[in-house]
C-alpha cells in the first residue's frame, strides 16, 4: 500500500463524517484494491500444484456442533487472554498499537498491508505489519480477509469455525488469533505470519521431492504435537496435508485451515500402572530399606466418540470410512497423518492414481498400501508407522482408541524427547530459510514449559494419590484452560517414574 492510498483512507473517514481519530477507525478497506491485487497476486507463496479442500454434498449435515458457532461475528481483541505467549513481542506490538487507541481495540488502520500471501477458498491473506512499529519483525503478521457478501452460507459456516477455532488455539506448533476485526462486510483474522511457506512447496524443491528420514521425523513430530493439542480439545481437524502445514521463520510448522474442522466431546483419562518388579533397595539417607516401584502413567484426551457424516478434505487424504459417508470420527486425522509421513518419504500419496476418481478408488478398495524397496536405514520403522496408521478398519487404526498417545510410542519416533520437542533444530533443507531466536524473538519471549525429566525418583508416600487428585482437578478446567492443554500435550503423555515406598 503506497502513501496515495494512505491519503486516500484518511480523506474516505473524513467524508464519512467519523469523528474519531485516523487510527480509530476501521475503514481502510486496502485489500479491497484491485492495485493490491494486481501488484501482489504474483507473489503468492503456495505452488501452483496444491491440492485444494472439497467439500462433497452427497450428505451435506453439518456437525451438530457446527450450528452452535453460527453465533453473530464481533470483533475479537484477545489481548487480556491468559495466553501462554502473552510476552511475545507480537502481542507487545499490538498492545503498544493499541495504547493509542481510544476504544483499547485494535482496528484495520493499525496495520499496513505488505503483500497478497495468497487466496483460499474463504478469502486472501495478506501480509502486513503494525504500523510505526520499530521492531520490524514482531511487526509482521498475517491478515486472512474474508468478504461475508461474496460467501454462500455453508462457506460462511466454514468461516465461523476457523475463526472460533482459532480463538480457541494456545499451541506453539498452531496459529495465535491476535485480533479479529469485523468491520462492514469484511472479517478479518490476524494471526502469525510464516516466512518459509508451506510444506507442500518445500517438498517440491527437495531432490526427487523427498525429504530426509531426519526431516521427516522432525515434522512429523511436531505435527503429531499440534493433533494431539487439537483432539485434547476435541478439535477434529479434517484437512491434515502439506500445503497447510506452514513454516515459521524458525522453521518449526505451525497447522493452517481450520474451516473443515469439527468439535466433539473428549473424556480424558489418566492411568498409571505399575510396570516391572517391585524392588528392595537400601536407603542412604534414611538408614534403612525402602521399596521402589515402577510406575507408568497415561494421560490419554482423545475424542473418540466424535462423530460427523460430511465428506470433507482433500481426495489423496481421505480415509476409507470418510469416502463411504457412513460417517467419521478423530481416525480421519490418524489415516491422514499416515498418509502425510508417506508423502513426505516418497513425494507421492500412496494411493494416487491416474485421475481423482481413481485415487478414490484406491482408497476404497481393500488394497494394502505399498512401499518402493527401503533406501536408508529407518526406512523399515517408518513404513511400520504408516501401515499401523493406514488400516482401513478405524477401529484397528493405531490413534483411533488413545490417540496421539499410542503413535508417540511408536518405535519409529524412538528417541524423541517429546516435553522439548520445541527446542529440536529444524533439519537443515534446500529452500528452508531458518533464522535462529534472538534474545527478544521467539525463544527468549516464549520458552515452552519444560517438563520434567521423563525418569523421576520421588520418595513420598502416596505421591501417586496426590498426582492423580491435582490431575483430575486439572482436568475439571479442561474446556476452560488453554494453558492445562498446552501442558499437557507439551509434556510427555505417557511417562515412567519410580515410587519409593519408605
Ligand atoms: N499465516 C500465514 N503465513 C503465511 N502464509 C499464509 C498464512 N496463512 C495462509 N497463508 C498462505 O495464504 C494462502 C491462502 O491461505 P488460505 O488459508 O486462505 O487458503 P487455503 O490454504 O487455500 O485454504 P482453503 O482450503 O480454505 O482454500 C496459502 O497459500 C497459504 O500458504
Amino acid at each position: 500500500m503506497d502513501e496515495a492510498q494512505d491519503n486516500y483512507y484518511y480523506d474516505q473517514s473524513n467524508n464519512n463524517g467519523n469523528t474519531s481519530s485516523p487510527c480509530d477507525t476501521d475503514l481502510d478497506f486496502s485489500f479491497n484494491s484491485t492495485v493490491t491485487d494486481r501488484t501482489f497476486a504474483s507473489s503468492s507463496a503456495r505452488s501452483s500444484l496444491a491440492r485444494s479442500s472439497l467439500t462433497l454434498s452427497f450428505n451435506d449435515r453439518l456437525s451438530t456442533t457446527s450450528s452452535s458457532v453460527a453465533a453473530t461475528l464481533s470483533s475479537y481483541n484477545s489481548f487480556d487472554s491468559l495466553h501462554h505467549r502473552r510476552s511475545d513481542p507480537h502481542w507487545s506490538a499490538i498492545r503498544t498499537a493499541t495504547n493509542l487507541s481510544s476504544d483499547g481495540r485494535l482496528h484495520l488502520s493499525h496495520l499496513k498491508l505488505l503483500r497478497l500471501l495468497g487466496a483460499g477458498n474463504l478469502g486472501r491473506v495478506f501480509l502486513c505489519k503494525i504500523r510505526d512499529c520499530s521492531d520490524s519483525a514482531s511487526s509482521q503478521f498475517a491478515l486472512k480477509v474474508v468478504d461475508r457478501d461474496t460467501l454462500s452460507k455453508k462457506k460462511l459456516s466454514h468461516v465461523q469455525m476457523e475463526a472460533k477455532i482459532l480463538s480457541l488455539l494456545d499451541h506453539p506448533f498452531l496459529p495465535t488469533l491476535y485480533a479479529r476485526i469485523d468491520v462492514s462486510h469484511y472479517t478479518c483474522l490476524l494471526i502469525d505470519y510464516c516466512s518459509n511457506g508451506d510444506l507442500h512447496s518445500l517438498l517440491r524443491k527437495q531432490p526427487g521431492n523427498r525429504f530426509p528420514l531426519a526431516a521427516v521425523k522432525f515434522f512429523a513430530a511436531e505435527v503429531l504435537v499440534a493433533l494431539e493439542y487439537l483432539h485434547a480439545l476435541g478439535i477434529v481437524y479434517r484437512d491434515l496435508k502439506p500445503e497447510n502445514i506452514l513454516l515459521r521463520k524458525d522453521g518449526h510448522v505451525m497447522l493452517s485451515d481450520f474451516d473443515l474442522c469439527f468439535e466433539a466431546d473428549v473424556d480424558p483419562t489418566f492411568r498409571c500402572d505399575r510396570v516391572g518388579p517391585t524392588r528392595r533397595r537400601q536407603s542412604r539417607r534414611r538408614r534403612g530399606r525402602m521399596v521402589v516401584e515402577e510406575m507408568e502413567a497415561e494421560f490419554v484426551a482423545e475424542p473418540n466418540a466424535a462423530f460427523s457424516s460430511s465428506c470433507v478434505g482433500t481426495h489423496e487424504y481421505l480415509s476409507p470410512e470418510l469416502l463411504s459417508g457412513s460417517g467419521h470420527g478423530n481416525g480421519v486425522d490418524w489415516w491422514a497423518f499416515g498418509v502425510l509421513i508417506y508423502e513426505l518419504m516418497y513425494g507421492t500419496t500412496p494411493f494416487k492414481g491416474g485421475s481423482k476418481e481413481s485415487t478414490l478408488r484406491n482408497i476404497a478398495s481393500s488394497k494394502q498400501v505399498a512401499f518402493p524397496p527401503p533406501s536408508a536405514e529407518g526406512m523399515e520403522e517408518a513404513e511400520d508407522l504408516i501401515r499401523k496408521l493406514l488400516v482401513k478398519d478405524p477401529r484397528r487404526r493405531l490413534g483411533c482408541s488413545k490417540g496421539a498417545t499410542d503413535v508417540k510410542r511408536h518405535r519409529f519416533f524412538e528417541g524423541i524427547k517429546w516435553p522439548l520437542i520445541r527446542h529440536y533444530s529444524p533439519p537443515e533443507l534446500r529452500g528452508l530459510a531458518v533464522r535462529r531466536a534472538t534474545s527478544n524473538g521467539a525463544r527468549g519471549g516464549h520458552v515452552m514449559t519444560v517438563a520434567p525429566k521423563i525418569r523421576r525418583s520421588w520418595c513420598v508416600k502416596g505421591l501417586v494419590d496426590y498426582m492423580f487428585r491435582r490431575r483430575k482437578k486439572r482436568y475439571s478446567r479442561l474446556n476452560s484452560s488453554a494453558g492445562y492443554h498446552h501442558q499437557a500435550s507439551t509434556n510427555c503423555n505417557y511417562y515412567k517414574y519410580k515410587v519409593r515406598v519408605a
